[in-house]
């Protein structure tokens, strides 16, 4: 596997990197949020527009994707529009949601884009392509919040998302018992040891699946969700206690 290394931060090679979601309305909260996540030593920024005042304005989104990027020399920088059926705050009409993740990639300021499997394979295939067109990564993402599929089924979906152009393929399923995480971090191991041409993110979410939040080193995921002061989904770890937890584990792996 091969890591992919976007300004001062290499996806995919040592311990998780973390990842906080900027969850503000205005450009000065956003630019509050990425300055307390840099002094707590974070090393991605998710920008979830779907909190933004310029979520229904592409332009002004695109305008604020220039200010935050700047923001941050040396970490990367995600833009997600996150639907409300995968955890997020609103649903626009795939037509809107294209054309909004266009005006955003073509800005040239983001490093990553998420882009839903729910808009269907022929516009995910659209935003990867316009996305490797302008130097952008592709994370393809699918989020569960009523429970945790099969593996097999999971491991097909990683694979699906990865032929369908993801740099990184993404799963966020519902752990309801510690079985469900096992069978998340199986389903990662899996892809990881025969399919993955590059970094996973997966991960369960709920008290039950916060160790996958934490052992993806091991497992096969290159990136993990913390909270900075709000979690933007159950179940993720405080970004100073995971940062420690993984540096432990790593020097463990590494004996
Ligand atoms: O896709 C994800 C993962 C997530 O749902 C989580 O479980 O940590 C949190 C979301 O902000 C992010 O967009």
């Amino acid at each position: 596997m091969k890591p992919l290394v976007i300004k001062d931060v290499s996806i995919g090679e040592g311990a998780p990197k973390t990842i906080v979601s900027v969850m503000d309305a205005t450009t000065e909260g956003a630019l509050a949020t990425i300055d307390q996540g840099l002094a707590a030593g974070v090393d991605c920024f998710e920008w979830r527009v779907d909190f933004s005042e310029n979520v229904h304005d592409p332009a002004a989104a695109a305008e604020e994707s220039r200010v935050l990027a700047q923001a941050l020399p040396k970490n990367p920088l995600l833009f997600t529009f996150r639907s409300t059926s995968q955890g997020g705050q609103l649903t626009i009409p795939v037509e809107e949601y294209v054309a909004l993740n266009k005006a955003v990639i073509e800005a040239e300021a983001i490093d990553m884009v998420d882009i839903e499997t729910w808009i269907g394979d022929a516009a995910v295939s659209d935003l990867v392509a316009c996305a490797h067109a302008h130097g952008v990564a592709a994370v393809v993402s699918y989020h569960n919040f009523a429970g945790t599929p099969s593996k097999d089924w999971m491991v097909a979906l990683l694979t699906h998302m990865q032929d369908l152009g993801a740099d990184i393929p993404k799963i966020a399923v519902m752990a309801k018992t510690p079985a469900d995480a096992l069978e998340l971090l199986a389903a990662t191991e899996e892809m990881a040891r025969l399919h993955a041409q590059g970094p996973l993110l997966t991960m369960a979410m709920g008290r039950d699946g916060s160790i996958t939040r934490l052992a993806g080193e091991l497992f096969g995921s290159a990136l993990t969700f913390c909270a900075l002061e709000n979690a933007s989904a159950p179940g993720q770890v405080d970004v100073s206690q995971a940062r420690r937890i993984m540096a432990d584990l790593h020097e463990v792996l590494g004996k």
